[in-house]
């Protein structure tokens, strides 16, 4: 069974003649946002699949923090539609909001508290019982291999270790959507691949929807879903084989530079 098919297995079953439906882990509809005069999203439409590792690549200035910001409700929406499972963020943001994790641009630990106490107060706020945040705390970080560092300060990790817990913290209360944004920023090669790595296998093995933003273009890999915003419009969106052969490009860098019209030959911003 695949990661998809738990997730269907795991739906209501449907009334007897009706088709069971599986409703997008994220749901972007119509939306539009402007800081003042400046229109940072123009009309932006996609979906995260459950299940799914979605990219959303854009330069500097893209539109996708905000984007983040609007998901995770830390801006309000003016213009459209957004949905985590069918619950609309607006109206039932409680239930909306229980179903996602977010790992946000900035670093956003307590570099003077430790692992397990990092933990422990983001679960607080989930309202998870002091017992089982105890339990679920040791239980991510052995998954992230680093059980033995749990009464370290986090000051005293490395860079891709803090992302690690930034992703586990994220996950702790069990969350089926999870967004990244500019998770490797920072980090060296062989941490951005662990941190790659780590997440792929989230939406294997877990069957979670993810939604990675980056600019990196090698970060995407031929299975993913991808998004392509710039300057605040979705450029194109579906399979990345699909995106590239609609470009009628070879690949992903090149599809990117057809569709914006910049000149980015190394995945980096141009300067
Ligand atoms: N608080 C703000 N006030 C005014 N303009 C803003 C604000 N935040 C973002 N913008 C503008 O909105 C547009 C989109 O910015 P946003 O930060 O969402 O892009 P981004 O793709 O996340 O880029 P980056 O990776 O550089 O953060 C840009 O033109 C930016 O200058």
């Amino acid at each position: 069974m695949t990661a998809t098919d738990a997730h269907i297995a795991s739906q209501p079953s449907p009334d007897a003649g009706t088709v069971a439906t599986v409703q997008p882990a994220l749901s972007i509809g119509n939306v539009s946002h402007s800081y003042g005069p400046r229109r940072a999203l123009i009309d932006v439409n996609f979906t995260v699949q459950p299940a799914s590792f979605t990219a959303l690549l854009g330069l500097n200035g893209a539109g996708k923090s905000t984007l983040f910001s609007l998901v995770t409700r830390l801006f309000g929406i003016q213009n459209g539609q957004i949905k985590i499972f069918g619950h609309d963020i607006s109206r039932t943001p409680g239930e909306a909001l229980r179903l996602m994790g977010v790992v946000f641009q900035p670093r956003t630990l307590d570099l003077d508290l430790s692992l397990t106490q990092n933990l422990l107060y983001h679960a607080a706020l989930h309202g998870i019982s002091r017992r089982e945040a105890r339990l679920r705390s040791a239980e991510v970080l052995g998954r992230i291999g680093l059980a033995d560092r749990a009464s370290s300060k986090v000051r005293d990790l490395s860079g891709g270790q803090m992302r690690r817990l930034e992703i586990a913290r994220a996950l702790l209360h069990r969350p089926r959507l999870l967004l990244l944004d500019e998770a490797t920023v920072g980090l060296d090669v062989k941490a951005r691949a662990d941190i790659l790595d780590h997440v792929r296998q989230l939406v294997t093995e877990q069957g979670i929807g993810v939604l990675w933003a980056t600019h990196l273009f090698d970060e995407i890999m031929p299975g993913d879903d991808l998004v392509v915003l710039h300057q605040g419009r979705m450029l194109a969106h579906g399979p990345m084989s699909r995106v590239i052969a609609d470009a009628a490009a070879q690949d992903v860098n090149t599809a990117f530079m057809r569709l914006t019209g910049t000149a980015t030959l190394t995945g980096k911003p141009p300067t």
